[in-house]
């Protein structure tokens, strides 16, 4: 029999979360670990790869995987996203499903539902945004989704307010597997530097430039060097698919790439408290949806066949 010092005191277990686009699933991501991991904006697909959430309580520690929005992929890169949004689901230990309360069930949550019950882990039912909607319908919401598939819990919850979080977190506490932990205790995320830094500016390349634009468009970080003094000089690439689109993120004498970068580089200064020394370029690339290695600097497969 083994001895009480030879029995795991540890836990740790992968909770993924799925939903439609724009349900909230990168603020609620956020919430949890206490910071910012994952971008937000308020346009819908903003998420395109799997971003992963640590957070290590006690002897607990969970591994939030937020996924890309399910949707019905048209071209190569959402059939990508898609794809890693089912395998977060699939590897995951639980699976919390999250939907907007307020947009309620619309005809894609339907088909996210059929998907979700081939998936045999246990699964969790979170309605995000209880802020906008009134008690009577979010009950009728809760009823109607438990009647069509069966969840071991439902959480109500405001993941931008933060009510009902710490009951999420604890209800996942108790019900990962015993094991050991597979990051260090002060992990936050796996993402490297390299490519959160991209994401924050993508994320203000989102919320600067409208339409259809920021679908066409991807950052990377092409340098990221700590320096003698402990600053970081990042140099980065904004890739778009036409010259017109170039000129509009490059704006008037240059005061779009401007504006984005200061405000991307505010934020990379108070994420990592040096100071930050930001390059952006942009470049056209007109194909850049559908070359490999823009995926792979994405963190997503590069699904092969026709568009
Ligand atoms: N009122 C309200 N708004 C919220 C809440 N949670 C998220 N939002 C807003 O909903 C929008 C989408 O949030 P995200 O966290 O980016 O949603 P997502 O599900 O990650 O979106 P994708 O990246 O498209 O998959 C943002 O404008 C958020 O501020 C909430 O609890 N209440």
């Amino acid at each position: 029999m083994n001895s009480p010092t030879e029995l795991a005191d540890t836990s740790c277990g992968f909770i993924a979360l799925v939903g439609a686009p724009n349900a909230g699933k990168s603020t609620l991501l956020n919430s949890l670990v206490g910071t910012k991991v994952s971008i937000v904006t308020h346009k819908a697909q903003t998420t395109r790869s799997q971003v992963r959430g640590v957070v290590t309580q006690d002897q607990a520690q969970l591994v939030f995987i937020d996924t890309p929005g399910i949707f019905a992929p048209k071209r190569r890169l959402d059939r990508a996203m898609v794809d890693s949004a089912w395998g977060g689901a699939g590897d995951a230990d639980i699976v919390g499903f999250i939907i907007d309360a307020e947009r309620g069930i619309t005809p894609d949550i339907d088909a996210m539902l059929e998907g979700l019950a081939n998936i045999s882990h246990p699964k969790i039912l979170i309605l995000n945004k209880i802020d906008t909607i009134k008690n009577e319908a979010l009950l009728e919401l809760s009823q109607t989704l438990n009647e069509k598939l069966r969840f071991e819990a439902t959480f109500m919850i405001s993941a931008l307010k933060g009510y009902g979080v710490a009951d999420l977190m604890d209800w996942c506490v108790k019900h990962i597997p015993p094991g050991p932990w597979h990051f260090p205790e002060d992990h936050l995320t796996d993402l490297t530097m390299a490519i959160t830094a991209a994401e924050v500016t993508r994320e203000k390349l989102f919320l600067r430039v409208h339409d259809e634009i920021p679908y066409n468009c991807t950052v990377e970080t092409e340098s990221f060097k700590i320096q003698k003094d402990g600053s970081y000089k990042i140099d980065q690439v904004v890739y778009v698919t036409r010259d017109s689109h170039k000129k509009i993120v490059l704006g008037a004498g240059g005061q779009t790439i401007k504006a984005i970068g200061q405000e991307s580089r505010k934020d990379l200064m108070e994420m990592y408290e040096v100071p930050i020394h930001l390059f952006l370029f942009v470049k056209v690339r007109e194909k850049w949806g559908d070359d490999p290695e823009r995926y792979r600097e994405m963190g997503l497969e590069y699904p092969h066949g026709k568009n």
